[in-house]
């Protein structure tokens, strides 16, 4: 590991046991982090996102594999990598009656701060956060958003290189949301600070992150750019309507090969750039199709589907969004996931985990579930069910025009 390297995982694995049944939650995770780069974590409810923040923030020790954070092993060393990182999990850690400048005071005695630091420290983090207005309120009564952003400011009171978030954003509304970011990008911007984020949102890992990791059933399945992602896996998406299925049956043939001269076959359900064409309306009237450049297949398309007699009603033509990455890497969308049984379940079990198989040590306080007593940096172990459970409320991002 560099000066310029934040995080090395490798082969970072955590299975848990339920019941006696291996439940694999992150498999052979691989990660390089440089450090002030913003890196979104996406995923589906279960996908093993939590569980490796949990690993790579000392909460929970591998089963197996290694990982160096901020400068230091998390099985040798988790004392200094707790240190020098910050992580601020799901569930708001700010609930009690103390004051929010208060709050920040007491974090900072915490984290064995001076008063004098931690005093500095707590104002430049009141403004840069837009929370000075509150500092004399009891944190009980602050909203959503404010308490995230509290809990931000608690996170970063020690001035950490790495910041990790776990779902910052989830339940909040899109104000909210879009203000919470422009406050986290604001503060990588004054401080370079490496930030590490899981987010269900897709919209959020595309507009804010330089870099996304999407992982599916335990491991990493796409690591890259939100644009290369949509580049190279989705092409650009086309969707025409007809008047009558008939047409769009006849249409389907022209298309195909407009779209597809190469006769390539298509990857994935969403297929990927040049596959055949994809109905997704119920009534049959509609194509969707995904295509390279689609903004010279179109007019070709309209041309020779009007020749065909299958004249073309309405066209959209759109950027791939995630969602059509993971369709194209999954055959399934990260839209239509809920919270899975499984993940469910095995949360609200949390007491009846034996933790973990092959534990390193790393930690005494592996918690069973996501909370954390962000004071310490150690986990405290509160019955899973309290924290919130992420539907997905609010994504902005355009739809897929399937019905
Ligand atoms: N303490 C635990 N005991 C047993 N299984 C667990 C425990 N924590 C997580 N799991 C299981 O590990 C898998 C990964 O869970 P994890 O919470 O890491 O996923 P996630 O991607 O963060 O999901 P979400 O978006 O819902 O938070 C799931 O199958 C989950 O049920």
């Amino acid at each position: 590991m560099t000066n310029d390297t934040m995080i090395t995982a490798r082969g970072l694995t955590k299975q848990f046991t339920v019941k006696r049944a291996t439940v694999d939650a992150v498999t052979d995770l691989d990660l390089d982090v440089a450090t002030g780069e913003l890196v979104a974590f996406l995923g589906p409810n279960g996908a093993g996102k939590s569980t490796s923040l949990r690993m790579l923030t000392t909460l929970l020790p591998p089963t197996r594999g290694t990982a160096v954070v901020a400068g230091h092993d998390i099985a040798t060393d988790p004392a200094a990598v707790r240190r020098r990182i910050g992580y601020i999990g799901q569930g708001t850690s700010a609930g009690n009656n103390q004051r929010v400048r208060d709050e920040l005071l007491s974090q900072g005695a915490f984290y064995g701060m001076s008063r004098a630091d931690t005093a500095r420290r707590a104002g430049e983090l009141l403004e840069s956060l837009d929370l000075a207005p509150l500092a004399k309120r009891p944190v009980l009564g602050l909203s959503g958003g404010q308490k995230r952003r509290l809990d931000i400011a608690l996170g970063l009171i020690h001035s950490p290189a790495l910041l990790f978030l776990d779902e910052p954003s989830t339940g909040l509304d899109p104000q909210s949301r879009a203000n919470l970011w422009r406050h986290i990008l604001d503060l990588r911007e004054q401080h370079g600070t490496t930030v590490f984020v899981t987010t269900h949102y897709l919209d959020e890992a595309d507009q804010f992150a330089e870099r996304v990791l999407v992982m599916d059933h335990g491991r990493v399945i796409a690591d890259d750019t939100a644009s290369s992602l949509k580049s190279t896996l989705a092409g650009d998406v086309i969707t025409l309507g007809f008047a009558s299925a008939d047409d769009a049956t006849r249409a389907r043939g022209v298309a195909a090969r407009v779209s597809n001269p190469r006769g390539d076959s298509g990857k994935g359900a969403g297929g990927g750039a040049g596959s055949a064409p994809v109905s997704r309306r119920d009534d049959g009237r509609a194509l969707e199709l995904v295509v390279d450049h689609g903004e010279r297949v179109l007019p070709v398309l309209l041309r020779e589907l009007d020749a065909a007699g299958a004249p073309v009603v309405t066209a959209t033509l759109r950027q791939p969004t995630l969602d059509d990455v993971f369709l194209a890497l999954t055959g399934r969308s990260l839209r239509d996931e809920g919270e899975t049984t499984e993940s469910a379940d095995a949360k609200g079990r949390g007491d009846e985990v034996s933790s973990d198989a092959g534990s390193t040590g790393a930690s005494a306080a592996a918690p069973t579930s996501s909370s954390v007593d962000t004071r310490t940096g150690t986990a405290t172990g509160a019955p899973a069910s309290s924290a919130p459970t992420s539907s997905n409320p609010g994504t902005t991002s355009s739809e897929r025009v399937s019905a």
